[in-house]
């Protein structure tokens, strides 16, 4: 429990953050990643060069400072990381070395500002905090053990299968190489995947949607990242030029009986139960968590917009997959758009297409996703979800 003057010294700190919040996080991540270099094979290395992962945990201790007083508030935002935390394998362990390395920062970049009475009330909020996150991981990490089929940490499977979807697209298969089963994974929910990038001399976690699973593989649909052709969607202005995806690009060199690491399932961005209409909508690989979705209540005998944006027809990942739901459930509706013929969506076009009332789930680069939520919205969308990949939260 912090005292009193110890919520005043951290509320003080906020116009700092609000200002300098980057070069601090900057600061802290550059100083852990040298004085603990096994970590660089738990953070995104990728997300680290292109400064996303320092803007993300600079918005997050702005956040944690702001809410200090009711940590409550940022539960879901604490439920979303602890997520993201299991599934790349943090652990209690890693808590004290990146407070050590938090609070070496904060004295380092303010200098004589950070008193002796500032450090230690970051120290308890830090305690406070890594409290609440380690009590949330280890839950997870018993959960993904206990279940049937499931495991905590890293599991070995094999590539099983391996299918092109489009020329930047492919679905890899995955079954364990235990020969056990695996556990039911929620439609939209991710797994990590670890594997040796050769090029960085590391190992890596990635982020990937399952594409389908049933209960002894899972299927990760994964697109080629060239280092030119990125444009950073992170939402946090970065305008540089991203690096090659690291992992994404080894997954594509690798061929069948190759073996990955991979962590249980994870991710709150779900298919929620219900009865009613569904809108799923979906841009270029954001289609990814979209099918699962889409069969779970096709399956279910909801009503379905699937609603996908892609470049051309060529571009359509999964296509087959998504006409085979649409051809055996008359309730399902496939409306694509490709925008080198028809140019991109207006918000207008959005709202036209929207089913009145339904649950509305949205994925893909961010402006399409704002474009989506607020013209799903528009057109009477009764709930908008979104999922963004990499680091930090988003809302629409
Ligand atoms: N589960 C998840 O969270 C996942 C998220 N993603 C996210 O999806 C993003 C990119 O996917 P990618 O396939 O490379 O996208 P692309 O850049 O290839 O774009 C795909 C399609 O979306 C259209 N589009 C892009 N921006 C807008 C916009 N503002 N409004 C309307 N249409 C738009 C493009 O139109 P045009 O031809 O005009 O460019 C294109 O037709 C990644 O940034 C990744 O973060 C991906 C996979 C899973």
């Amino acid at each position: 429990m912090l005292t009193p003057n110890q919520i005043s010294l951290v509320k003080a700190t906020i116009p700092v953050l609000r200002e300098h919040g980057v070069a601090l996080t900057a600061h802290f991540y550059a100083r852990m990643l040298k004085g603990n270099p096994e970590l660089r094979q738990v953070f995104n290395q990728g997300h680290q060069r292109a400064g996303r992962q320092q803007e993300a945990l600079a918005a997050a201790v702005l956040a944690y400072a702001e809410h200090i007083e009711n940590p409550a508030a940022l539960l879901p935002a604490v439920e979303h990381i602890a997520g993201k935390h299991v599934s790349v394998g943090i652990r209690a362990e890693h808590y004290p070395i990146v407070g050590r390395h938090l609070l070496a920062s904060i004295q380092e970049v303010l200098g004589d500002a950070a008193t002796p009475e500032l450090i230690e009330a970051w120290g308890a909020a830090y305690g406070q905090l890594a409290g609440i996150l380690i009590e949330k991981e280890s839950a997870l990490y018993d959960e993904a053990a206990n279940v049937e089929g499931g495991w905590s940490g890293w599991r070995a499977f094999r590539i099983a299968e391996k299918t092109a979807e489009t020329a930047d697209v492919v679905s890899l298969k995955l079954v364990p190489v235990d020969g056990g089963r695996v556990a039911a994974v929620k439609p939209g929910q991710f797994i990590s995947v670890r594997v040796y990038v050769e090029s960085e001399g590391l190992i890596q976690p990635r982020q990937y949607t399952v594409s389908a699973a049933d209960d002894a593989s899972l299927r990760i649909s994964v697109k080629r990242v060239d280092a030119k052709a990125s444009a950073c969607s992170c939402g946090g202005g970065c305008s540089a030029e991203l690096p090659a995806g690291m992992v994404s690009n080894t997954l594509h060199a690798k061929n069948v009986g190759d073996l990955v690491d991979v962590a249980f399932p994870q991710g709150g961005f779900v298919l929620a139960d219900g009865t009613g209409p569904v809108q799923l909508m979906s841009a270029g690989i954001g289609i990814t968590p979209m099918l699962p979705m889409l069969k779970a209540a096709a399956e279910a005998g909801r009503e379905v917009l699937f609603y996908h944006v892609c470049r051309t027809p060529e571009d359509f990942a999964m296509k087959a997959e998504v006409e085979a739901v649409a051809a055996a459930h008359p309730k399902v509706k496939v409306v694509v758009r490709t925008t080198a013929t028809e140019g991109r969506p207006s918000l207008a076009d959005i709202a036209a297409v929207t089913v009145a009332g339904a649950d509305c789930y949205v994925c893909g680069p961010v402006d399409a996703m704002e474009l989506f939520a607020r013209g799903a919205r528009e057109g009477g969308a009764a709930k908008v979800s979104a999922e963004k990949f990499g680091t930090g939260m988003f809302s629409v």
